[in-house]
């Protein structure tokens, strides 16, 4: 995120050396919110110098074993090796391997503060969700989840000065909403509690930024589709399992409807779009959100995609609630804002993503082939009665 001078560091250390709120000093305030004026009295919940003071980030990423948090995890320690904490309530043998993993519950705010504060953590990226098909089939929790999650890192941000990335989503947008090229800025009246609580995450960013100064960013994601990692319960799974059944059994028993079509990103572009938006100078961004997209689609055009590489591959339709929402959300989204303001260009259209999640995905394959042959051929080698318990194990 945006360097700072030298001369705006010192008078931030003196400022937060008083109030322990210097980030205040820092960020615009909007004239349309009164001026905040920091009451003594949170002197207590000093943390003494800011983590903002530090130039280098050190993360701490929710919800780590997801979808996004499991490619996004390396991505951000090869950038900035030993300075990522990953967070979940699951573990992830792949994260906990490569580098620092501790259970965090997001609604535990005091966890999340000891985690914080212990690790110098001075970016929170908070990707703990439940998402939308989920989120239906538990909206208590989701709201839960999903409420508290966000409220616990944004009074923490404004407490000891964290910059805070917390993705947003299409689900945002309702039955109301137009649904063409829609905007950042139009009618927000969402049917599910995934989207209800991800409005309110938008709102609760965007007042503590204006209010308390807390550096918060976010994208509206469209459905995300990856070959490393399984999506966590949306709507928008179909695309990735549709691509695993071409590969395995050559038939989809598809949840959407073929003519329900919806935007998508690649999650290289996805990557790509949330470490540009993270380190972008606070200057050139004009709101606290903005939309991305690279592609919309229906299940029978991405079904049309694949069988140019893989003709004989078939899908039935068995429409459930999911199609419901689907059709609730934006088909295609304008994200004119992400591309004006920080440069957003994304590089993999529907062809490129189809041939692309089909040869990762082949190649996945062939090496769980490879590595299950090699296992057969060492069982047959070795005596079953002289088998050491390891080996069973493995
Ligand atoms: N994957 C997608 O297509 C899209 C994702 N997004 C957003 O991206 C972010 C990450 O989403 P995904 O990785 O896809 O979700 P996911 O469902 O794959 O992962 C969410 C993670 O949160 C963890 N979690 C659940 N409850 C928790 C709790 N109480 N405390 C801590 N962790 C908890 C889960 O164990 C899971 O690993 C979310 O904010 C989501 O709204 C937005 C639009 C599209
Ligand atoms: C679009 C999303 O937010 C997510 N993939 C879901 O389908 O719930």
């Amino acid at each position: 995120m945006a360097n700072r001078s030298v001369g705006k560091r010192l008078l931030d250390r003196l400022f937060s050396a008083r109030t322990g709120y210097s980030h205040l000093q820092n960020r615009t305030v909007s004239s349309t919110f009164p001026s905040w004026n920091p009451p003594q009295f949170f002197g207590y919940l000093r943390t003494g110098q800011g983590p903002n003071d530090v130039d280098e980030p050190r993360f701490l990423v929710t919800g780590a074993s997801g979808q996004i948090g499991a490619e996004l995890i390396p991505l951000l320690r090869h950038r900035h090796p030993n300075c990522v904490v990953a967070s979940d309530v699951r573990m992830n043998r792949d994260l906990t391997g490569a580098g620092q993993f501790v259970y965090c519950d997001v609604q535990d705010k005091d966890n999340l503060a000891r985690i914080i504060l212990e690790n110098g953590v001075n970016t929170v990226v908070h990707l703990a969700t439940l998402l939308s098909a989920i989120g239906e089939r538990n909206p208590q929790l989701a709201l839960r989840v999903n409420t508290q999650g966000i409220q616990n890192v944004l009074e923490l941000a404004a407490q000891h000065n964290l910059r805070v990335y917390a993705p947003s989503t299409i689900a945002v947008f309702g039955p109301t909403t137009p649904r063409i090229d829609t905007p950042d800025c139009t009618v927000k009246e969402p049917t599910t509690m995934y989207g209800i609580t991800k409005v309110h995450q938008e709102l609760l960013g965007q007042y503590y930024s204006q209010k308390f100064g807390v550096d918060f960013r976010s994208l509206r994601y469209p459905g995300v589709i990856s070959s490393a990692s399984l999506p966590g319960g949306g709507t928008t799974d179909y695309a990735v399992e549709i691509f695993h059944a071409a590969l395995t059994t050559g038939t989809y028993n598809c949840f959407l409807g073929p003519d329900t079509s919806l935007p998508f990103l690649y999650m290289p572009d996805c990557l790509a779009a949330t470490y540009q938006l993270m380190m972008a100078d606070s200057a050139t961004l004009s709101q606290t959100t903005y939309n991305v997209t690279a592609m919309s689609f229906s299940p029978a055009e991405l079904c049309a995609a694949i069988q140019r590489r893989l003709p004989h591959f078939r899908v039935d339709y068995r429409p459930d609630f999911r199609d419901l929402i689907a059709r609730s959300w934006p088909q295609s989204v304008d994200d004119s804002a992400a591309r004006c303001d920080w440069g957003w260009q994304p590089s993999f259209d529907l062809d490129a993503m189809t041939e692309h999640m089909l040869t990762a995905l082949e190649a996945q394959l062939t090496a769980k082939r490879d590595r299950a042959a090699s296992r057969k051929q060492k069982e047959a080698s070795i005596d079953p009665l002289q088998r050491p318990p390891s080996f069973h194990a493995a």
